[in-house]
């Protein structure tokens, strides 16, 4: 059985649904969104690689008194994301929603498919701005200046280029590799979702060595670290085992696991990171793939705890 049989081909390929909300906060306001403090609301889940990287954007550009945060419970039910109070989660106390569906269907009652985070609310308008975590970062960025409170040049654009090729390429093969990878169900698919991944992996580990440069721009981590940030820190934990992404771990790669020390070192960053919540979230959501739920005691992480020097 497939997790999301509205999203897998007939061959058993797992193809991800578009986003449905896509308006666009501007710095002018032409759009109706302009950037008000406090205005919008960002509903995510801790466990999500893509919620992950707003909250990574937010803190790096130093947006957490413009635009709050309520996180949901990592573990799912059929309902869909709920939001109550418990160990890193907690109640909506913008607009009272127990589950993240109502925020979808006060936007668009006819609402079909998937119910994802990130989610960024307007509190005014009353309904979702953009479910898109690419749009979301862009407009912390781009939307949100005059708001920043730290500077962080997270799209350089001496090579904008080269990193928006990088970021396309990571994104295909990296971060929505392990999904095509663990969503897989026939072997062929499967099994060639694995082999792109660990190409792509192998090709970044070269990259980070051949260069020798702290990160996969340069100098200066970028929205493309990030990026990769997002899925390497889910990886040993949850892609190596539930996906099945197991020719190697991160922490076999001398460059990656490096690198991955590197950006989770960086302030604020480890915060951002609760195990608890991922791992709970993909062993104990995900029925078809783990039907007893039991969650992995390990791998052991301590590792990723040792600074780079
Ligand atoms: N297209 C979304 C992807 C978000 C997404 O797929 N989120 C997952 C969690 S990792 C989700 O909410 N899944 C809901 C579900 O599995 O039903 C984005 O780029 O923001």
């Amino acid at each position: 059985m497939a997790q999301f049989p509205n999203e897998q081909s007939n061959d058993g390929e797992f193809t991800r649904q578009e986003d449905a909300f896509r308006q666009w906060i501007t710095p002018d306001g032409v759009t109706g969104f302009p950037p008000e403090k406090r205005r919008y609301h960002l509903y995510v889940s801790l466990a999500c690689p893509w919620a992950h990287r707003t909250l990574i954007v937010r803190h790096l550009l130093g947006l957490e008194e413009t635009v709050s945060v309520t996180v949901a419970d990592p573990v799912r039910d059929e309902r869909g994301w709920a939001f109550h109070e418990g160990d890193g989660h907690s109640r909506d106390e913008v607009n009272g929603f127990e589950f993240l569906s109502e925020a979808y269907h006060a936007t668009d009652p006819q609402f079909k498919g998937r119910i994802t985070v990130p989610v960024l609310w307007d509190r005014e308008r009353k309904l979702i701005v953009n479910n898109s975590e690419d749009d979301i970062c862009r407009m912390f960025v781009h939307g949100f200046e005059t708001c920043h409170t730290r500077r962080c040049n997270l799209f350089p654009t001496e090579h904008a280029e080269e990193q928006k090729a990088l970021s396309a390429f990571i994104y295909e093969k990296v971060n929505n590799g392990v999904y095509k990878a663990g969503f897989a169900t026939s072997q062929a698919v499967y099994k060639q979702a694995v082999r792109e991944l660990f190409i792509a992996l192998d090709e970044l580990e070269s990259r980070l060595a051949n260069r020798n440069e702290p990160y996969l721009m340069g100098k200066e981590a970028v929205e493309s670290d990030w990026r990769m940030f997002c899925t390497l820190i889910r990886f040993d934990a949850v892609y190596h085992g539930h996906f099945k992404c197991n020719i190697r771990q991160i922490k076999d790669y001398p460059q990656l696991s490096r690198y991955l020390r590197r950006l989770y070192h960086q302030p604020g960053i480890s915060e951002t990171v609760n195990m608890d919540h991922i791992k709970r979230h993909y062993y104990m959501t995900h029925e078809d793939i783990n039907p007893s739920k039991i969650v992995p005691s390990g791998p052991d992480l301590s590792w990723l705890e040792v600074p780079v020097e």
